[in-house]
This record gives structure tokens, C-alpha cells and sequence, in this order.
């Protein structure tokens, strides 16, 4: 590995131009105590969504609408975002940054409530993209829900999956790593996806459904 790899995984990190709307976002998402996306892993998101030319993608873990904001700008004009978070201050914050970047409350649906308990009500094989945006043991548990939600075609994005660093390290065995590391090959072995895990921010697996 070339002493320059952490230099270009910065450079990669900063290469993005980020909107003001979703700068504000993070920065009140960190005043809040959370984690928004990186702009990598936002441009990510943003490009996986125009890939697929999303016109419905649900999101788990809105925070301050930072991942939102990128997924709006990937849609078309008459795409819809619908996000999900069991915290409401975070989604008032969010809904604030869609209004402010003049995205018209048409294109977005946001539901509180815990992830687990709404995904199972949403829509069978009707989503172009789902993004688990929580830690490692939720997105373990809600990967199956959301594999379920996406037409074929559609794509998973799962962000952390090297959470911390930890996962590549055989010698961390916290259930956090564990988590990350067991969904990782999860995903990878099944038959039904094509999976592959892009080194952005915190990891990003990203799923595309087959059948
Ligand atoms: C990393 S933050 C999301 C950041 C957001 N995607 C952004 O970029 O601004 C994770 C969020 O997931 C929410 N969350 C965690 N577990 C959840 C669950 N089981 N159901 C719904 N929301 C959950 C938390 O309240 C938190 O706001």
C-alpha cells in the first residue's frame, strides 16, 4: 500500500462540492450529537441515485436531512424521498434544510418511528434505492426489510460497513465490528445481489438486486 493512500482517502473526501443547505445541515447534525454523511459519501449517494434514475427511495436514519439533501439533488424533479427516523427534533432540522434548498414538501415523506416497525408496512419491490444510514447491528437487522422494499435493479447502500476502521482488523470482535463485518459477507455471499464494498468515509456497501 502506498504511504500515499491516506493523503488521496482525503482528498477523495474533500473532491466533492457540497451545497450550502447540506454544509449547514452537518454542521447542526454535529451540534446535535450525530454523524451526517461525509461529502464523498453524499456524492456517493447522490450518483447511485441518478444511476438507477431514482424516482422512489426510502431512506432509514434522516438526522439533519445531510444524505437527503444529496439523494434530492440525484433524483429527478419528480422523484420522492421518503425518510424514516425515530427522532423527531433531528427530522424538524431536516425538513428546515429540504425547505431551504427548494425542495417543494411533495418530493419528500418523512415518518418517525422506529425502522423496524415501518419498513414491514412499505411497499414489496417498489423502491429504486433504499440507504441504511444507522449502526451496524440496526442495519444488520433491517437489511432483509430492505432488500425486500427494492424492485430488481434497484440498490442497497449501506453506510460504515468498515465502522471505525474496525472491520478490516480480525482482532476486533466488539459487536459492533462484528455486526459490520457479518453484513458485509452477508450481503457479498447472497445470489440474489451484487455487492460491492467502496472504501468512502466509514465504508459504503452498495447492493444491486438481481431477482
Ligand atoms: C448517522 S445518523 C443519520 C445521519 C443522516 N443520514 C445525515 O446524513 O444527516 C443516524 C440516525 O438514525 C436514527 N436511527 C437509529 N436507529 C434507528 C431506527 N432503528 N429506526 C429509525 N431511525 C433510527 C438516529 O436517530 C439518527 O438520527
Amino acid at each position: 500500500m502506498s504511504a500515499d493512500k491516506t493523503l488521496s482517502w482525503s482528498y477523495t473526501e474533500e473532491f466533492p462540492r457540497e451545497g450550502e443547505q447540506a454544509a449547514q445541515a452537518r454542521l447542526r447534525g454535529i451540534e446535535l450529537g450525530i454523524s451526517p454523511v461525509s461529502p464523498a459519501t453524499g456524492a456517493a449517494l447522490r450518483m447511485l441515485a441518478a444511476s438507477v434514475a431514482a424516482k422512489s427511495i426510502a431512506e432509514i436514519g434522516t438526522g439533519t436531512g445531510v444524505s437527503g439533501l444529496w439523494l434530492l439533488d440525484g433524483m429527478g424533479a419528480d422523484g420522492m424521498l421518503t425518510t424514516i427516523d425515530v427522532e423527531a427534533e433531528l427530522q424538524r432540522e431536516a425538513r428546515r434544510a429540504f425547505d431551504a434548498a427548494g425542495h417543494p414538501g411533495s418530493r419528500t415523506r418523512v415518518i418517525r418511528g422506529r425502522a423496524s416497525d415501518v419498513m414491514p408496512r412499505m411497499a414489496e419491490r417498489s423502491y429504486d434505492m433504499v440507504v441504511l444510514d444507522v449502526e451496524p447491528d440496526e442495519a444488520a437487522a433491517l437489511a432483509d426489510p430492505a432488500v425486500r422494499m427494492l424492485r430488481v435493479g434497484g440498490v442497497l447502500a449501506v453506510t460504515h460497513a468498515l465502522w471505525k476502521d474496525h472491520v478490516a482488523d480480525p482482532a476486533r470482535r466488539d459487536a459492533l465490528t462484528v455486526a459490520a463485518r457479518e453484513l458485509g459477507k452477508s450481503l457479498r455471499d447472497r445470489e440474489d445481489l451484487l455487492t460491492s464494498l467502496l472504501p468512502v468515509e466509514d465504508g459504503l456497501l452498495v447492493s444491486i438486486r438481481q431477482a
